[in-house]
């Protein structure tokens, strides 16, 4: 039987930063990933060793030194507006309300299929009675909520998310969490997150990719094959948690483990 067509591939991806000054440096070396369709995959790494800049080149928006992305087959050479980002700090038009910032990006729809596309979003995200409310008057989960709403309602084929929560305070992010797995299992979108939270990165993702320190290679990739919504006490959950820790070279608690 054929394999279906991966949704994404990366390909022996390689990054170099120039400096003013002229010196090269490496960031990214020998990165090889496959993404199936609807698969939520998970990023995480130590600060600054390139987390970032992959997402950047799986979306387009960076061209790799060496190697390829494809994206159902087709090698990906410029951001497209089926591909979405999404930024830790949130990038909700303050001049706009709830409902025509989820709207933005459809005005070439007809008004009767925005309206349907912003109240379907709007209620997917939990807003509903916030349509006519504008960023200032909205806590900074709520906010967040509107970018996702917005990102969904351009119907992308690939959402890439760079610490979408890493800004909000520990229950919200907990809260958002548990509805961002809510809204993946009902959209089916492919997700690439980016995250520093281990915690966050097993409780949401199909696959955990461990990369190492800069220049970046992938440590490990590990399966997280458990039921949603996750046991955050389980045994199953604890352990793999823990093996990511070990492979990051930390202990379960987060701390560079002994030598
Ligand atoms: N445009 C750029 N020009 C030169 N160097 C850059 C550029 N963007 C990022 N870097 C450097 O590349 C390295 C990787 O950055 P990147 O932001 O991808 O890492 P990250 O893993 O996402 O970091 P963090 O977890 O702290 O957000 C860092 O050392 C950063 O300073």
């Amino acid at each position: 039987m054929t394999q279906p067509t991966p949704k994404i591939e990366l390909r022996d991806l390689q990054l170099e930063y120039s400096g003013r000054d002229g010196a090269v440096m490496p960031v990214l070396q020998s990165i090889d990933l496959t993404v199936r369709e609807g698969e939520f995959i998970c990023i995480v790494g130590p600060s600054g060793c390139g987390k970032s800049t992959l997402l950047n080149i799986a979306c387009g928006f960076l061209q790799p030194t060496r190697g390829q992305v494809l994206i159902d087959g087709t090698v990906v050479q410029r951001p497209d507006r089926r591909r979405v980002f999404i930024f830790q700090n949130n990038a909700v038009f303050p001049w706009l309300t709830v409902q025509q910032n989820i709207g933005f990006g459809l005005l070439d729809q007809s008004p009767k299929e925005r309206d349907e596309a912003v109240r379907h979003y709007t209620e997917m995200v939990g807003l509903t009675g916030f349509e006519q409310a504008y960023p200032r008057e909205l806590s900074g989960g709520m906010n967040q909520r509107v970018e996702i709403a917005r990102a969904l309602a351009a119907d992308p084929d690939v959402l890439y998310m760079d610490e979408p929560l890493g800004a909000l305070d520990f229950l919200t992010r907990l809260k958002m969490r548990t509805d961002l797995v809510e809204i993946w299992r009902r959209t089916q979108k492919t997700i690439l997150f980016v995250t520093h939270d281990v915690e966050e990165s097993v409780q949401l993702a199909d696959r955990v990719v461990v990369m190492s320190p800069r220049p970046a290679e992938i440590r490990a990739i590990l399966d997280v094959d458990l039921p949603r919504p996750r046991n955050l006490d389980s045994p199953e959950y604890l352990a793999i948690r823990d093996k990511i820790f070990r492979t990051m070279g930390l202990d379960h608690s987060g701390m560079q483990a002994e030598a």
